[in-house]
Parts: C-alpha cells; sequence; structure tokens
C-alpha cells in the first residue's frame, strides 16, 4: 500500500507540478486483477481501485500497516462501481453491483472479494475506506435510492445532479461521507463557487473522461489556487483547508468522499468569487 503524508499549506504553496502530483494526485486506481490502494494521512482515507477481470481480487494489504488482523476490523469502506456489472461479496454475502451503484460495507467485516460479470466488460471498483468506531450494516444503494439535488445551471456551464450516498441521512457510517455527481453535456464546472470544510478532508475520482479530455482540478487555499491534470479514472487527495473544484475540457462524472469530524453534506464553509487568487 503506498502512503501519503499530511501537507501544511505554508509547505504545499512552494510545490512545483511534480511535487504536487506526487503528494495529492493518485495516477491509477485500476490495474488488472489488481488491487491498488493509496493511505492518506488526511484523515487515514484509503483511495483504491479492484479491477476483476479474469480473477477475483480480494481486499487485502500487509496488515502491519493497519496493525490489526483483518483489513476491516477498524474500518469501514465505501465502495462505488464505475465499470460493468460485478459482485462484491461480504463474509459470504454477495451484493451484485452495475455501474454507477454504490454498497457500504461496515466495520468487522473479515473478507471482502470483488469479481467481474464479464472480463470483457469487467466491473471497476472505486473504494474510499475509514477508520471506523461502530459497526454500522452493510447496505447496497442504487442511484435511484440516493439523495439527489440538481445544481447549477447550463448557462454557468455546471448544469449537475449530486447523488448522496453515505452521509448523514443517507446510508449510515462511523465517519465516511460518499457520492457522485455528474455533468450534463456541455457543463464542464464542478464546485464552483468553491468551498472548503477544514472538518473533513475530501478526495474526488474523475471518470466518464474521454480519451483526450482533461479536468483541471484545483486545489489550495483560497487564496493561493493550484492546479493539478487529471485524466480518466484518475483520484486527488484535497487536505481540509483546500478549496476542490474542477474544470474539464468536456463533461465527466466524479465521485466524492470525505472523512473528519462530521458527516454534515452541507458542512461548508463557502468561498466567495473574489477571495479566489
Ligand atoms: O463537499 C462536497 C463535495 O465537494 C462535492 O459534493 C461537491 C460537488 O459534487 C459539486 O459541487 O459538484
Ligand atoms: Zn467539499
Amino acid at each position: 500500500m503506498e502512503r501519503r503524508y499530511a501537507s501544511h499549506p505554508q509547505e504545499v504553496k512552494q510545490f512545483d507540478t511534480a511535487r504536487l502530483r506526487k503528494e495529492f494526485h493518485i495516477p491509477t486506481l485500476f490495474t488488472a486483477d489488481k488491487l491498488e490502494l493509496v493511505l492518506t494521512h488526511e484523515d487515514r482515507l484509503i483511495i483504491g481501485g479492484a479491477l476483476p477481470v479474469r480473477e477475483e481480487v480480494k481486499l487485502e494489504t500487509d496488515l502491519k500497516e493497519l496493525g490489526v488482523g483483518f483489513f476491516l476490523e477498524r474500518r469501514e469502506i465505501g465502495i462505488i462501481n464505475v465499470g460493468g456489472t460485478g459482485t462484491v461479496t461480504a463474509d459470504g454475502t454477495a451484493y451484485e453491483l452495475n455501474h454507477k451503484e454504490c454498497l457500504y460495507v461496515g466495520m468487522g467485516t473479515k473478507e471482502v472479494s470483488f469479481t467481474s460479470h464479464d472480463p470483457h466488460n469487467p466491473a471497476k471498483f472505486y473504494l474510499n475506506s475509514a477508520p471506523a468506531h461502530k459497526v454500522f450494516p452493510t447496505v447496497k444503494a442504487t442511484l435511484e435510492e440516493a439523495d439527489s439535488s440538481a445544481l447549477g445551471s447550463f448557462k454557468n456551464s455546471n448544469d449537475r445532479v449530486i447523488y448522496r450516498f453515505i452521509h448523514q441521512n443517507g446510508i449510515q457510517s462511523s465517519q465516511l461521507v460518499m457520492g457522485m455527481t455528474l455533468l450534463k453535456e456541455g457543463s464542464i464546472w464542478n464546485t464552483m463557487p468553491a468551498h472548503t470544510h477544514p472538518r473533513r478532508m475530501e478526495a474526488y475520482m474523475y471518470f466518464d473522461l474521454p480519451e483526450d479530455a482533461v479536468v483541471f482540478h484545483l486545489m489550495g487555499q483560497p487564496s493561493e489556487t493550484r492546479h493539478i491534470v487529471m485524466r480518466n479514472e484518475q483520484a486527488v487527495i484535497s487536505p481540509s483547508w483546500s478549496i476542490h473544484s474542477g474544470v474539464g475540457t468536456s463533461n465527466y462524472t466524479f465521485i466524492w468522499g470525505m472523512a473528519g469530524d462530521n458527516k454534515k453534506y452541507d458542512d461548508m464553509d463557502p468561498v466567495s468569487m473574489k477571495e479566489l487568487q
């Protein structure tokens, strides 16, 4: 498992492109028949991907890194499938996940594994795992079952729908909050006006992007912004002090996941447009 350390805004503002990418950008989430994992010390979120093609992929790592007897002994995990249909098996119970469906797996689950139904259109399971202190039931949700709200407008190039899967009023968790935002064709901006939430860190994973399209992901303190160029199926870590917003060369979908002090989706500190530098 790769490790990323937490960062200080005074230090980050000195970073060049290579260093920004090294600390915050996660270029590879999906490798055939493998599990990719990055543990960030920003609230100890684990960001990863499982791409089972011909083989079953298991949720496992060197347990010395977590200091426990099994992966979810003191953790919970949110899983969203961004590929073809697949199955997540949690302690013997199989959950079929179609494209853009979510499964929350609670703390204490000993064995989690991933399979695809069709090797020519494999499932791609995007993962966010946070430390947990309480057991909550394993629950699946479809897009229709998620809380949703339309935001933005075509006129502002940010007509989009936000789906909330795991949050205060949705699937219950210890601290993980997770959902997905779909931009309509012709809309390219997410999360502008921007916000921060010093109570929670966040990670974004961009997908549904054409091969040659990019998203300029914006980060940094509102008066010290930087960008990271993102390609399809890549993730980026946003420290709690940072804005997280993006503008694409086409429309796209992204998954957001948060960990921290509360699970209130609406608890954001808005950044006024005149503060941005
Ligand atoms: O804290 C919440 C997250 O940053 C996202 O949900 C914002 C988002 O999906 C959007 O505005 O498009
Ligand atoms: Zn946010």
